[in-house]
């Protein structure tokens, strides 16, 4: 039975990417948990093995979904209907719940609502957290905390089996939330597709300048890393990813444009008291956005120092840190130029780590700032 704590849990997971793996690590070692994982190609089977966040691997999707209380399908976008399909047509462990964890839900849900489940169910699913990594090496079991996981239930889903894969995503630490599968896709189209859409874009018209120019790559700072991040994902999840939710993105670039020809209107006519606008409006919003939230990729606490172009000056503040038992998560230098200081940026996954550090740096006289 789904949900019971007495009884042993097979949990399936089909494509242990970044996602998959992450679910599985939030999953594996809890008390009457078996996670088993599918591999679609025999050096897959492997490489999952190896990366520890499984307890079996199959190359048998049979095998895999015999017998499962659970199957979260973490495969791309544009698989999600290749597994349903074949699982729809296995005799599945009765209660079975399928879910996924895909970037877009309407198509899913659509051709959920196509099958039959027999006594199975399916329950769309988007854990609202990742990075522009892929791969299970880049799998945390921290991916997803306290960040929002959208289910978006097919109608007539009973309530206790809603209940039950909410109950089993506490393992995640995400906050579970209920939305509607186009409504999803209308949001998740604006807050995340676009821009990934438009860091793409950015770095693809500045790496064109920098083909004539090379001192386009070397000056691009602070800014520029900052918004095309997310221009680093994976290539095939976002060409599924953006092909799913085609309808939506064409409707946002239309507004897209629109924000770009006011733009082009407000410079060429020199409207400078309408660009402060602009700055204005868009910073009272970005300001009030929710503090980010807890995951991998988002916990953590950042200061940033200026540090002097000195050899080993990393090492010696690393080593500084360690030796007040300070926990450092991640250093990296954000800005290094000649004959002038860097900025190093030092990040902390707990608030008081970060505190502890800057105020030894400040007692040694760095400057830092926040
Ligand atoms: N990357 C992100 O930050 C997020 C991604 N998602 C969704 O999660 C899903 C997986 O994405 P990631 O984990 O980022 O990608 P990933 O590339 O890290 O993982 C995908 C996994 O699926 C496997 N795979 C690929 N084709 C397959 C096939 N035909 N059959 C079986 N397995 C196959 C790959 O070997 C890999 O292990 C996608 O649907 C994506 O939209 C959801 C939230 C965040
Ligand atoms: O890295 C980032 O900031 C992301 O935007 C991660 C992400 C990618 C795809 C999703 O469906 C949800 C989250």
């Amino acid at each position: 039975m789904n949900g019971s704590e007495n009884h042993t849990q097979k949990i399936a997971i089909f494509g242990v990417g970044l996602i998959g793996g992450s679910l599985a690590l939030c999953f594996r070692g809890k008390p009457g948990i078996t996670v088993v994982g599918y591999a679609h190609e025999p050096a897959l089977q492997e490489r999952y093995m190896q990366s520890g966040v499984l307890d079996e691997v199959t190359l048998s999707i049979e095998e895999a979904a015999m017998d499962a209380d659970y199957i979260f399908l973490s495969v791309p976008v544009g698989m999600l209907n290749y597994y349903l399909e074949h699982l729809s047509k296995l005799p599945l462990k009765k209660g079975c719940v399928i879910t996924d964890v895909g970037s877009t839900k309407a198509s899913i849900t659509s051709a959920a609502k196509s099958l039959d489940f027999q006594d199975a169910y399916f329950i769309g699913g988007h854990p609202m957290a990742g990075s522009e990594r892929s791969g299970v090496e880049a799998a945390s079991a921290l991916l997803f905390e306290n960040a929002y996981y959208v289910l978006t239930p097919l109608e007539g889903v009973p309530e206790h089996v809603y209940n039950a894969l909410k109950e089993l995503l506490a393992h995640t630490k995400a906050q579970v939330i209920r939305v509607d599968p186009k409504h999803h896709d209308d949001i998740v189209g604006a807050i995340s597709h676009l821009p990934h859409i438009i860091a793409v874009a950015l770095v693809n018209q500045v790496s064109g300048y920098n083909e004539a120019e090379p001192l386009y790559q070397l000056l691009a700072a602070g800014g520029f890393r900052d918004i095309t991040r997310i221009a680093s994902s994976d290539p095939l999840v976002w060409r599924d990813i953006l092909l799913s939710n085609r309808e939506v993105l064409l409707r946002l670039f239309k507004d897209w444009n629109m924000q770009i020809q006011r733009f082009t209107d407000m410079i060429e006519h020199q409207n400078g008291e309408a660009i402060e606008e602009a700055f204005r409006s868009a910073g009272a919003f970005r300001n009030q956005l929710p503090e980010r939230r807890k995951g991998v990729i988002t916990s953590l606490f950042d200061i940033y120092i200026d540090v002097p172009d000195t050899p080993g000056i990393i090492g010696r503040i690393a080593t500084e840190l360690g030796t007040a038992a300070i926990n450092l998560s991640n250093m990296q230098i954000i800005e290094s130029r000649e004959d002038v200081p860097g900025i190093l940026r030092l990040s902390f996954r707990q608030e008081e780590d970060m505190e502890r550090a800057a105020q030894l740096l400040i007692s040694q006289n760095y400057t830092v700032r926040s």
